[in-house]
C-alpha cells in the first residue's frame, strides 16, 4: 500500500493493530502485526498452520495480550483484558468447534451468552420475557433458530448458524469466525457466508474470516491479509489477487506436494469386511443400521456424509471404543473386536477427528504423544517398563521431520502446536509404521493448502504400498480426489455406493442429505 492509501485505510478502519507481537516463550507467534479492518465488509484472514491467524483473533477476542502493540476499536486504543472487554469493544467470536451446552435448548444457550448471566440463578430469568426477546431478534436477522430444540439435536449447519446468531444477538460491530465453515457442507457453507456477505452491506458490520478455503475467500471476501511465520506478507482488496498470487504470499516458495499415481488393487484381497454392523449412540439411539462395506489392499474406500450420519459411531467400533450391537467385523478374513491386541496384531491404525481431544494428551510432550503406539517396544523400553528418552526423541524428531510438524521441537505439550501441526503430528503417529489397515476421520480438517497435498500424498502412498484405506471424510472434494470407492451414510445407513470412475458430484451431495 502507498502512504496515501494507508491513510485513507486507517481514517476508515473500524479495527486497527498497531505493530502487534505476542510471544510464547521461545516462540513468536506475532510479529508485528499491522491489520486494518474496514467497518463494513468481510475481511479474510489467511495462513498456512502456524503462522499465527488464531493468536492475532484470540488478541482481538480478549483471550491473549498482546506482547507490544496496541489494538485500537473505533478509533480509540484498547486493552483486552478479558473476552468481556473484547465484547464491551463489539468483538464477538465464533469458533472452529461448538462452544453450545449440547443439553440444553437454543433459547437457554443464549440466555446463558448474555455477559453478567454468570452465576445467575435460572430460577431469576425471566423466561418468557427472554423468549420475546430472543425471538425478535431472531426475527430481524436473516438466519433463523427454533429457540426450543436441544442443541445435540442439531444438525452441525443448523449448530454453527446458532454458533453466529448467540453472537449477532450480542450486537458486535466486529464478528470474528475462526474456520467456520469446516464443519459445513458447501451448501450450508454458501448459506452462511452468502448471508454474512450480504448483512455486511445492509449494515456496520465487519467479519473477519479466517478460512483455508480459497473458493470462499474469492466469492465472499472484500479483502484480505496474509500472515507468514508471524508477519503480515500480504494485504490487498480481493480482486487485485488471484489465488496464485495468494498462494505465494500464504507458502512462499514451498513446493505443492505431488499426489502419486493410483497402483493397481488388489481387489480380491480384502483386508477389512464389515458385515451388517449396527451400534448406538451415546444416548442410545441407533447411529449405524446394517451397514456392509469391504476395503482391500492397496483401496482407498470412501465413506461420505454429513457429520452425525453415524461416521463417528462407526470410526468408534473400529478402534474399540464402542460395542456393536450387531453384525461382524473381520480383520485379515478373522473375528475382530477391537482389542488392544488385535489392534497391533492386523496392524489396524486409527486416526479419530479433532485429535488433540481424541488422541492425544494435551499436556505431554510431542514426543511422548508420538510414542504411544510404540514405547513399550524392546528397543524404546527397558524391561517394558521404563521408557528410554534417546531412541525415542530421535524417532519423534525423524517423524515431526518427515511430516513437516513445526516447531520441531519434541519437548513442546501437544496442546501449545497449531491446529494444523497437532493434525499432521496424529497422522505422523498413524503413518509413521507401515500399516495394514488405516480408518483415518478428517484427516485435513484445519489444514494449510501445502498439508492438504502432503497429506492427501502420504495417504496415496499408504495405498499403492498395499494399505487398505478407510477414509471418513466430510469434505466430497477430497473423497472423490483420494477414494477408489465411495459409500454414503446417510442416518446411519449406507445408502449409496459406487466407484470413482461412476462418482457423480452432484448425486453424492443429494444421497448425502437423503434426496
Ligand atoms: N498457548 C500457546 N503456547 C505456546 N505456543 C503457542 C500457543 N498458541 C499458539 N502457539 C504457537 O504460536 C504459533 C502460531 O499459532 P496459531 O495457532 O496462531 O497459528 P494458526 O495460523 O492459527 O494455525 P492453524 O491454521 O494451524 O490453526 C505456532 O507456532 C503455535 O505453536
Amino acid at each position: 500500500m502507498t502512504v496515501s492509501n494507508d491513510k485513507r485505510a486507517a481514517s476508515r478502519a473500524i479495527l486497527e493493530t498497531l505493530g502487534v507481537g505476542k510471544v510464547f516463550g521461545a516462540t513468536r507467534a506475532l510479529d508485528d502485526v499491522t491489520l486494518r479492518v474496514a467497518p463494513r465488509g468481510i475481511h479474510a484472514l489467511l495462513g498456512e498452520n502456524g503462522a499465527g491467524k488464531s493468536t492475532l483473533v484470540k488478541c482481538l477476542a480478549g483471550f491473549h495480550r498482546p506482547s507490544s502493540g496496541q489494538i485500537m476499536i473505533g478509533g480509540r486504543e484498547r486493552v483486552l483484558r478479558s473476552p468481556r472487554d473484547a465484547h464491551a469493544a463489539g468483538v464477538g467470536m465464533v469458533y472452529q468447534h461448538f462452544t453450545l451446552a449440547p443439553n440444553l435448548t437454543v433459547l437457554e444457550n443464549l440466555v446463558l451468552a448474555v455477559p453478567d448471566r454468570n452465576g445467575v440463578s435460572a430460577r431469576r430469568i425471566d423466561w418468557k420475557a427472554e423468549r420475546a426477546r430472543f425471538a425478535q431478534q431472531i426475527d430481524e436477522l436473516p438466519f433463523d433458530a427454533d429457540l426450543d430444540v436441544t442443541v445435540s439435536s442439531l444438525s452441525s449447519g443448523q449448530k454453527q448458524k446458532v454458533e453466529i446468531i448467540k453472537q449477532l444477538c450480542l450486537g458486535p460491530r466486529i464478528l470474528i469466525l475462526d474456520e467456520p465453515t469446516s464443519v459445513l457442507t458447501p451448501d450450508e457453507a454458501d448459506e452462511v457466508l452468502g448471508t454474512l456477505h450480504e448483512m455486511t452491506r445492509d449494515q456496520d458490520l465487519a467479519v473477519i474470516l479466517i478460512t483455508h478455503k480459497m473458493r470462499e475467500v474469492f466469492a465472499y471476501a472484500d479483502r484480505v491479509t496474509v500472515l507468514r511465520g508471524g508477519r503480515v506478507t500480504g494485504d490487498d482488496e480481493i480482486g487485485a489477487l488471484d489465488a496464485d498470487a495468494l498462494s505465494e504470499m500464504m507458502i512462499g516458495e514451498v513446493e505443492i506436494a505431488k499426489s502419486p499415481e493410483r497402483a493397481p488393487t488388489a481387489a480380491d484381497n480384502v483386508l477389512l469386511r464389515i458385515e451388517n454392523l449396527s451400534a448406538d449412540n451415546d444416548r442410545g439411539v441407533r447411529a449405524l443400521d446394517d451397514v456392509n462395506l469391504t476395503v482391500a489392499a492397496g483401496e482407498i474406500v470412501g465413506v461420505a456424509g454429513v457429520s452425525g450420519n453415524g461416521q463417528t459411531e462407526l470410526a468408534q467400533v473400529l478402534a474399540g471404543q464402542r460395542r456393536a450391537m450387531a453384525g461382524r467385523i473381520q480383520v485379515h478374513e478373522e473375528v475382530y473386536s477391537g482389542t488392544r491386541a488385535e489392534i497391533s496384531r492386523h496392524g489396524m491404525h486409527c486416526l479419530p477427528e479433532e485429535p488433540l481431544r481424541n488422541a492425544c494428551v494435551p499436556d505431554m510432550s510431542v514426543a511422548d504423544n508420538l510414542a504411544f503406539r510404540h514405547f513399550d517396544r524392546p528397543e524404546y523400553s527397558l524391561g517394558g517398563l521404563f521408557m528410554r528418552g534417546a531412541p525415542l526423541a530421535r524417532r519423534a524428531a525423524t517423524l515431526m521431520e518427515r511430516f513437516n510438524v513445526k516447531p520441531r521441537e519434541p519437548r513442546l505439550p501437544m496442546a501449545s502446536l497449531s491446529g494444523g501441526n497437532v493434525q499432521r503430528a496424529a497422522l505422523a503417529r498413524e503413518l509413521g509404521e507401515d500399516v495394514d489397515i488405516l480408518v483415518v476421520t478428517n484427516p485435513c480438517f484445519g489444514l494449510d493448502v501445502a498439508a492438504v497435498a502432503q497429506i492427501h500424498a502420504q495417504l496415496m502412498d499408504a495405498r499403492n504400498a498395499g494399505t487398505a484405506v478407510l477414509l471418513i471424510s466430510e469434505d466430497l472434494d477430497e473423497l472423490l480426489t483420494l477414494a477408489d470407492r465411495l459409500v454414503v451414510l446417510f442416518e446411519g445407513r449406507a445408502v449409496h455406493e459406487c466407484t470413482r470412475e461412476q462418482a457423480d458430484r452432484r448425486g453424492i451431495g443429494q444421497k448425502m442429505t437423503g434426496y
